[in-house]
């Protein structure tokens, strides 16, 4: 049996026992000194490598580092997979015990992402994963806007141990910590080889899928490829992350590990955000490609705006979140023209949407009415799907996927998992895709998935950022 399965049976017991009680969820948060993020995911405890997750928001100002998994949810039903989450987190939390928690993103909380597509054919190199997978951390550091907290989760037996016994353990773990601080020393490893895989392939399918597109009423099919990487050795999943942190500032980064995978990248994507009523998600689609000249690159930026095939490209993505979110929130905001955005590597049309989540609306509801937007699926959803199952001829895995966070109070952030990669031991599968609509030239479309491809090509190792 697979590692991640064997451990999802055993806690889906804890579970059951969390579920009538026979165990509690305690919680404690405490403020530490300043501990940074990236020295926690390699350090905060030894030996507890495929079970780390580690965020940092695009504005920098807030990080989640978790290590060691307290309680892990994986290998639920996919037909309700947003719903049982979202039922189960309840449940735990409404018994939990918890302390010391004040602030957004402490105390209880769930980390993990969804497949992008429970219903395509799967491959051998998702199978840590499964179509949900979350953790609740043993240990988890959150740094928001310069402040930093430590949250410890343990799963009790109400009649075995005692809180005090808790506490000393916490204080242990805080002296241990201290002594293992210091500096992440970036240990690059060398690449072996690097391939694009199918290219012709999938420049191929992605003429038939414009052809499609001319000739029915299906408007928008996003089509991704892969390419794999070989190293020497395996990558320190920590250099790669002090990597991206530097280097794409602006975007989200990102990795998930389950046993010895680590999928990870650095997303500009917000899927939706949640803080108390308020929510916000971003469309972001249409791209061009970024120029160091400064007069070049704004030249750029002025012709995406102006570009009648990247504005369809980003409208369609505008007009379905706008109504998968009005029935569950009042007082959405859509303006009406993109502004850009520009990473290091590539600039795109971006248009925030605000409203406030009507009562009883969690963010995993507004995941499950989001996801797929047609950034990362097509129009009509269901329509591109089966195409993409049928013309991609890959399992998506959690690239493309909603990838995020809720703690115990229902606040939460997820992304899309783009601009992203998989690493298992010596290799690195990296995805990239592509909005196809009617006027998509497909040589242009390639260029736009390798410039996708740049940002974690270099933080492996590769050239350019
Ligand atoms: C699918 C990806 O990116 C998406 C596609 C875009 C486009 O085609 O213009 C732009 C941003 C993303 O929504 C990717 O990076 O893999
Ligand atoms: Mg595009």
């Amino acid at each position: 049996m697979l590692r991640a399965e064997n451990q999802a049976i055993a806690h889906s017991n804890i579970i059951k026992q969390l579920e009538t009680k026979q165990k509690t969820l305690f919680s404690l948060t405490t403020p530490i000194d300043p501990f940074d993020p990236v020295v926690f995911y390699k350090q905060g405890t030894p030996n507890t490598e495929g079970k780390r997750f580690f965020w940092k928001s695009a504005n920098e100002d807030f990080y989640l580092v978790g290590v060691g998994a307290a309680l892990l949810f994986s290998n639920l039903a996919k037909k309700n997979r947003f719903d049982d989450i979202h039922q189960f987190w309840k449940d735990i939390v409404q018994n939990a015990e918890i302390e010391g928690s004040s602030i957004i993103g402490t105390g209880p909380l769930l980390f993990g992402g969804f497949s992008f597509d429970p219903d395509t054919g799967k491959e051998q190199e998702w199978s840590d994963f499964g179509d949900t997978f979350f953790y609740l951390p043993k240990y988890m550091l959150t740094v928001v806007n310069g402040q930093h907290f430590l949250t410890f989760n343990q799963i009790m037996d109400p009649a075995g141990e005692n809180k005090t016994s808790q506490y000393k353990h916490i204080e242990e773990y805080m002296n241990d910590l201290l002594a293992r601080q210091s500096t992440v020393a970036v240990e690059q490893v060398s690449m072996t080889s690097c391939t694009e895989i199918g290219q012709a392939e999938w420049v191929k399918a992605v003429e038939d899928i414009v052809n499609l597109l001319k000739s029915t009423d299906i408007k928008k099919v996003v089509l991704a490829r892969k390419m794999i990487i070989e190293f020497t050795k395996s990558p320190s999943i920590a250099t790669v992350l002090e990597q991206l942190r530097r280097n794409q500032p602006g975007s989200f980064a990102f990795a998930l590990e389950s046993g010895s995978s680590c999928f990870l990248g650095a997303s500009p994507e917000r899927l939706v955000k949640k803080t108390g009523e308020e929510v916000l998600s971003t469309c972001l689609a249409g791209s061009a490609p970024r120029s160091k000249d400064p007069g070049e690159d704004e030249w750029l930026g002025k012709n995406l705006l102006n570009d009648a095939k990247n504005r369809y490209e980003h409208q369609l993505v505008v007009n379905m979140i706008k109504n998968a979110l009005n029935p569950i929130c009042t007082n959405l905001i859509v303006p009406e023209e993109p502004i850009l955005m520009k990473t290091p590597a590539i600039q795109h049309l971006y248009t925030p949407i605000t409203g406030r989540a009507k009562a009883g609306q969690s963010i995993f509801k507004m995941v499950e009415r989001l996801h797929p937007t047609p950034a990362l699926g097509g129009v009509p959803t269901i329509e591109a799907l089966k195409i993409i199952r049928e013309k991609e001829k890959m399992d998506r895995g959690l690239y493309a996927g909603p990838i995020g966070w809720t703690d115990f109070r229902g606040n939460g952030e997820f992304i899309v998992g783009i601009r992203s990669g998989l690493i298992q031991n010596n290799n690195a599968i990296l995805y990239a895709g592509c909005g196809l609509v009617p006027d998509s030239n497909p040589q242009d479309e390639l260029i736009e998935t390798r410039i996708k491809f740049r940002p974690m090509l270099h933080a492996l190792g590769g050239e350019e950022k």
